[in-house]
């Protein structure tokens, strides 16, 4: 029996990082993570429950509740979760163009985009726990066909078709048993922020550094982007604490024009950073691709505030992006993930998600996994954010070895959040804010 979706509700949660100065940067100096979090209840609370988030550092959260709201109320209250998940391609593209009056305010990007993502992963977090699969195991247990039906290809044939994505798919299966092994054993490579926030004072930044170093991590990002010689003072800390044969990178989080990116990246090109992030505004394709070609070999990492598939169809066009830092709840939820994997790998650039904000970590853990082990079955130039706060809020811990992120194990899409913390945090009415 299909389960029918009966109920759709959506809350406000604000965690207080601001107070600690926990994920600042140059253009974000006072973040509340924050979580638009939405429950799908099926059957009238008699079947399981989908949870999914997108992610906001704070007042936009209003926004996008309303927007939740909105999409629900048209596109998935009164709906059997196997009519979706049968064409979920479909599906997908009724719910970002089949409302003109709600398509204007986007299209597909903005606040009601980020809405999406937290309609459907929750989707995706219902149909994984019916399954009885995290959603990482879901997708790599899917024939090319069935996966190749959930991706609306609307506006990306130009590079990518689903008949090529599908012969993509099949060219690496042979290996897919052996490298879900090889993930269950050793886990998937990642780095961590959690030293680098820019509002840390030096001493923090370095004894952060030292615990991460301690505790096997081999790439660390630091924030950079509100002073140069600050960045150059930090930088030379973080060297001495990292030796030379770990890896550096940077974030600038689009404070710079081109010109100022280039000639604070000439300077800082003396700690050997892996990649400069954002190194200017997330739109400026072409100014991204200048940047590249005058600081080589630093490379160019973004993504996290790309806000749709045509987005990063041009970035890989251009040859702007040397590392795709797609962003779980800002492209229109998994779906629209699947499509960018798939162009990534086309286009041989690695997949390296973010992770910097509540819940991302989270889901971006289903992406690698799934795009290691049936999309590029590479890790070349992989590794998965790390950010080390707010993780006691979810049902299911994250587990990191050594540097290394273990496999979800639960079913679902690794989002649901603790009930004490759901009550603790919810804005305005919540514990924490009431005091
Ligand atoms: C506001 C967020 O903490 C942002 O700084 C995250 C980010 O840029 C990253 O994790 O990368
Ligand atoms: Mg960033």
């Amino acid at each position: 029996m299909s389960l029918k979706i009966t109920d759709v509700s959506v809350r406000d949660i604000r965690f207080p990082t601001s107070r600690s100065l926990d994920g600042s940067d140059a253009m974000n100096a006072t973040s509340d993570y924050s979580a638009t979090y939405v429950t799908i209840e099926t059957d009238g609370g008699a079947g399981p429950t989908g949870h999914g988030l997108t992610f906001t550092i704070g007042r936009g959260n209003d926004l996008c509740v309303a927007a939740v709201k909105e999409l629900a109320r048209m596109f998935v209250v009164g709906r059997s979760l196997d009519d979706i998940t049968g064409n979920f391609g479909a599906y997908w593209h009724e719910l970002v163009a089949g409302d003109c009056q709600l398509r204007w305010v986007g299209p597909e990007k903005g606040v009601i985009h980020l809405a999406t993502a937290a309609v459907i992963n929750a989707l995706w977090d219902l149909w994984a726990k019916q399954q009885g699969k995290p959603v990482w195991k879901l997708l790599v247990d899917m024939t090319p066909e069935e996966l190749v039906r959930c991706v609306d290809f609307t506006f990306i044939t130009d590079v990518l078709t689903p008949s090529e994505a599908v012969a993509m798919l099949r060219r690496v299966a042979p290996g897919k048993a052996a490298r879900e092994q090889e993930m269950r054993e050793v886990g998937f490579p990642g780095y961590t922020t959690a030293a680098g926030w820019l509002g840390y004072s030096e001493e923090k930044m370095r004894r952060l550094a030292r615990e991460a170093v301690e505790a096997g991590w081999t790439h660390l990002k630091q924030k950079v982007g509100a002073d140069i010689e600050q960045d150059l003072r930090r930088a030379r800390i973080l060297r001495e604490e990292l030796g030379w044969d770990r890896k550096l990178m940077m974030d600038a989080n689009q404070i710079w024009d081109v010109d100022q990116a280039v000639s604070n990246m000439r300077r800082l090109a003396e700690f050997d950073p892996l990649w400069i992030e954002e190194p200017t505004s997330p739109d400026d394709i072409l100014g991204h691709k200048a940047i590249r070609d005058r600081i080589g070999p630093i490379g160019i990492a973004t993504g996290e505030h790309a806000h749709n598939r045509v987005m990063f169809k041009q970035f890989f066009q251009a040859g702007a992006m040397d590392f795709c830092q797609l962003d779980p709840a800002r492209l229109g939820g998994l779906n629209e993930v699947l499509a960018v994997v798939l162009m990534a790998a086309k286009f041989g650039v690695p997949v390296c998600p973010h992770g910097g904000g509540v819940g991302l970590c989270q889901y971006s853990r289903n992406v690698v996994m799934f795009d290691y082990i049936a999309v590029s079955a590479s890790l070349e130039n992989r590794v998965l954010e790390y950010v080390d706060h707010l993780h006691e809020n979810f049902v299911e811990p994250l587990v990191v070895r050594r540097g290394r992120y273990m496999p979800q194990v639960q079913p679902g899409y690794g989002v649901t959040m603790k009930p004490e913390s759901l009550e603790r945090f919810s804005y305005p009415d919540g514990a924490e804010w009431r005091s």
